[in-house]
């Protein structure tokens, strides 16, 4: 049963203490790692976020053998019996998605990869083409290119040099990098052209080197020899996208002063870049107390170009707060947004048009434009299934009196404590039928 919520803030004021959930990135991370460690490496502070949570369940299950007949007959769970086949079904969770790919490429046993309708249009054949090039058997069930993928026995390795585009997303090059050490010949991958979302091929580097294995990253190459994982337990951080979004209220307040627990100066978290663009809206960042306090100063408005390359996921964050304060900033780096939970580009444009404010797409470099600007007294947000365009956009309600979002379960992808805390600090919510 689906249900919007209604938010809404009386005053525009935020004071409060908010813990957020782990971050699903590294989570993701460490979960895939601690299944190749053979109980070498333990995760601590697994994340609640739906994605981890189907993710961990697939991997239990793949660890009590996939052949268990009570999971495999059941309809319920990620697990389904399909035409006597194991169908692993991942939902929107594109990095589960990507990483099992690699992970079950290597696992004996028959497996079909499936997601959800959105999960069918996300590009994969880049990570298919390696994989097949390194020695995997993989058909494509539906459509070429796309899931759902049919993941054969008899993995073996014909190679351990592999090109791959980097400017798609880095979720292929960090699924291969998970698996490389378990590679009898061990991984040279070689990135052709840009990379994409690099923080996030470096912290999959990190986390591997936290686990013991090393690798070498020359120029465009990185690689990874044959290796055994340490016995170690790999520490999860909070969410620092979630944090983003803590960023953007106090953006939007006349006073803030929050205390995110847990959070980091050095993350290996690129989004941690958060504190570094909201200081150009005033917001002060102090790393004290075990977290990052934030505060609202009164100061003009900073920097009007921002690259989003290297943190895609703070794209909606930023781009509503600069709507919102009729910032009239320009945007690089927003290629990948398309091919994310929804067209983010898209969703962007057809819901920053509901207060009269365009992003204006010339090329590579988007515009906003907020010269017919305007503040309702009521507003719809329409989600897409998308988590982070409710969670970007609820910040608005500082400034418009009422707003209504579409499906407001679609937070729990990455945050499902995101209403709850919202009205821990003074946000009221009501959940329509
Ligand atoms: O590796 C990861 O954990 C992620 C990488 C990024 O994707 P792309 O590399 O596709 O940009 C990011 O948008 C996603 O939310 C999480
Ligand atoms: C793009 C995202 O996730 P994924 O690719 O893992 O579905 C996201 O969380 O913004």
């Amino acid at each position: 049963m689906s249900h919007n919520i209604i938010l809404k803030k009386s005053n525009k004021t935020v004071n409060g203490t908010v813990r957020l959930t782990g971050s699903k990135s590294e989570c993701n991370r460490a979960l895939v790692i601690e299944a190749l460690s053979e109980g070498r490496v333990k995760v601590q502070n697994v994340s609640d976020a739906a994605d981890t949570v189907t993710l961990a369940g697939i991997l239990r299950n793949v660890e009590r053998g996939v052949a268990n007949a009570e999971l495999a007959g059941s309809n319920h769970g990620p697990w389904t019996m399909d035409h006597g086949l194991n169908t692993v079904n991942i939902g929107p969770a594109g990095t589960a998605m990507r990483f099992l790919t690699a992970y079950f490429a290597i696992q004996p046993g028959e497996v079909v990869l499936t997601g959800s309708a959105r999960m069918k249009q996300r590009p994969i054949g880049i990570l298919v083409d390696a994989l097949r090039a390194l020695g995997a058997n993989i058909d494509y069930v539906e459509n070429d290119g796309y899931p759902p993928i049919k993941l054969k026995d008899g993995f073996v390795q014909r190679t351990r040099v592999i090109n791959i585009k980097g400017n798609i997303s880095s979720q292929y090059i960090t699924a291969l990098l998970l698996i490389a050490a378990k590679l009898p010949h061990g991984l040279e991958l070689h990135i052709e052209g840009d990379l994409t979302s690099r923080p996030y091929v470096e912290m999959t580097l990190a986390m591997l080197n936290q686990a013991g294995i090393q690798h070498k990253w020359n120029g465009n190459v990185i690689s990874i020899e044959h290796q055994q994982f340490s016995e170690t337990s790999l520490p999860v951080e909070p969410d620092w996208s979630a944090a983003s979004y803590w960023y953007a209220i106090a953006a939007l307040s006349d006073e803030a002063e929050l205390f995110l627990p847990g959070l980091t100066q050095y993350s290996l978290q690129g989004d941690s870049a958060i504190t570094e663009i909201m200081a150009n809206f005033g917001i002060t960042s102090q790393f004290k107390d075990g977290g990052v306090h934030l505060k609202k100063e009164p100061k003009p408005l900073g920097r009007k170009i921002f690259d989003m390359k290297e943190c895609p996921d703070l794209a909606q964050t930023v781009i509503v707060v600069c709507a919102a304060l009729g910032h009239e900033a320009t945007f690089t780096g927003l290629e990948t947004l398309k091919i994310k939970e929804t067209d983010r580009v898209k969703a962007l444009q057809t819901e920053l048009a509901k207060i009269g404010v365009k992003l204006i797409e010339k090329g590579q470099v988007y515009k906003l434009d907020c010269s017919q600007k305007f503040i309702p007294e009521q507003l719809f947000i329409n989600t897409y299934e998308d988590h982070r365009m409710a969670m970007a956009f609820a910040p608005l309600a500082l400034v418009v009196p009422q707003i209504e979002f579409e499906e407001a379960a679609v937070v729990e992808k990455s945050y499902p404590a995101f209403w709850s805390d919202l009205e821990s600090v003074g946000f009221s919510t009501e959940f329509t039928a």
